[in-house]
């Protein structure tokens, strides 16, 4: 947590400092250092895969419910952006030092857009 692709550039250079460029050491690096496509979205993307069965089992679809999601950093908020493009309304999202709740549903490509790196510190929707 709190770690992001700069972080993984940043390990891969220090590793390779003593053990020589080895483009496989570490998951989710930039593109260009040899990052896997899609690696970004993967794991929010998995949540929705995994949960979508789930519903299905008890007779509902994302576009049937309402989702809080406590953690809007990079599975939380790749979730909550798969969750809205398939109709479902995201209610609440929390980070650290700021959440937002909207009973109508939260507008997620606009959140996202507000913070710099999609923190929602100093952000109150209601
Ligand atoms: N990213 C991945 O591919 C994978 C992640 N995971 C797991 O999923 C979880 C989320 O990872 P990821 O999205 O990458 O992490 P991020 O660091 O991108 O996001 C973490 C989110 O949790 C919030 N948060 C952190 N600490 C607290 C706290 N004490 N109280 C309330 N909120 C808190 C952060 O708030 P704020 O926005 O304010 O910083 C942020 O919204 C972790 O447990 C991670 O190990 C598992 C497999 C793969
Ligand atoms: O990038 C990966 O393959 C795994 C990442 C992971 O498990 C994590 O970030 O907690």
């Amino acid at each position: 947590m709190g770690t992001n692709a700069q972080t993984m550039a940043w390990i891969l250079d220090e590793y390779s400092k003593f053990h020589g460029h080895l483009p496989a050491v570490m998951t989710r690096k930039p593109i260009d250092l040899g990052g896997s496509l899609g690696r970004e979205a993967a794991t929010g993307r998995g949540v929705i895969y995994a949960t979508e069965p789930l519903f299905a089992e008890y007779g509902k679809s994302i576009k049937d419910l309402t989702f809080a999601i406590q953690g809007f950093g990079n599975v939380g908020s790749w979730a909550a952006m798969l969750i809205h493009e398939r109709g479902g309304k995201v209610i609440a999202a929390s980070g650290i030092t700021g959440a937002v709740k909207n009973p109508n549903g939260i507008d997620i490509p606009t959140l996202l857009n507000q913070g710099s790196n999609g923190e929602l510190e100093n952000i109150l929707m209601v």
